[in-house]
């Protein structure tokens, strides 16, 4: 695949919700295979655009395309196997990891192998855990649990919301490290909102700087961060 394809592209994308205008206008394209990586100040909107990039917020006004089709027009079930999110908090449900990973799938009604949970867990360096209750992980390793929760469906779009941010140092360097691995060796394109400004120069294809619900800034990492 050509990495000047548009994989995902925005169009006039608007969120208000009673009379707060959350997000506005936003036109963004994000090429297949690339990482564009979100900075701003809290509040600025970040979350907001990655839950209308995989429509879990409907947008008031403009719309988003995923492969040139509008994503309107695409079954929410598929909308969600093909554009996946791994959020802050991991959010994991009581049970076992095998059931936190598997969750998407059978949500379809479909069934998993349990080699291809043991393939994922590996990727995610927690062989062995797939019978270990979540209730007794560590934070690094609950997100990534949430991280092979979401590779389970194999997106072609993987939207991360601060994925490193409520981990201690060392979880934060750990799951950076397994993101880069699965950003650098896939044709996965990415969305990434992050604080940390290290992480934007060792990650980012482009950056954007939001403010206010706006594209305030786009560039290189160079050029957005000075
Ligand atoms: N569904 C909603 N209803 C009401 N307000 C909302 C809704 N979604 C987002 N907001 C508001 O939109 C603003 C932007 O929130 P958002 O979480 O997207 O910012 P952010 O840039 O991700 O912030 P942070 O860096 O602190 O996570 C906030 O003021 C938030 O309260």
């Amino acid at each position: 695949m050509s990495t000047t394809t548009a994989k995902l592209r925005t169009d006039h994308l608007s969120f208000v919700v009673s009379d707060d205008q959350i997000i506005t206008d936003v036109n963004l394209t994000v090429h297949a295979g690339k990482t564009l990586t979100i900075i701003g100040p809290s509040g600025a909107g970040k979350s907001t655009l990655l839950r209308l990039l995989c429509r879990i917020e409907e947008p008031t006004e403009g719309t988003v395309y995923l492969d040139g089709a509008d994503y309107r027009t695409l079954v929410p079930t598929d909308l969600r196997a093909r554009v996946g999110m791994v959020p802050q908090d991991p959010a994991l449900r009581d049970g076992t990891v095998r059931d936190n990973v598997t969750i998407g799938p059978r949500l379809r009604g479909e069934s998993v192998e349990p080699s291809r949970v043991e393939e994922l867990l590996g990727r995610v360096d927690l062989s062995g855990y797939a019978d270990r209750e979540v209730a007794g992980l560590s934070g690094g390793e609950a997100q990534r649990v949430a991280i092979a929760r979401t590779l389970m469906m194999d997106p072609e779009v993987l939207l991360l919301d601060e994925p490193t941010a409520s981990l201690d140092p060392q979880a934060q360097a750990e799951i950076e490290a397994l993101l880069e691995e699965l950003l650098d060796t896939s044709e996965r394109t990415a969305v990434f909102v992050t604080h940390d400004q290290a992480q934007v120069d060792r990650i980012a294809d482009r950056v954007v700087r939001f403010v206010d619900g706006r594209i305030h800034a786009i560039g290189t990492a160079r050029e957005v961060l000075g």
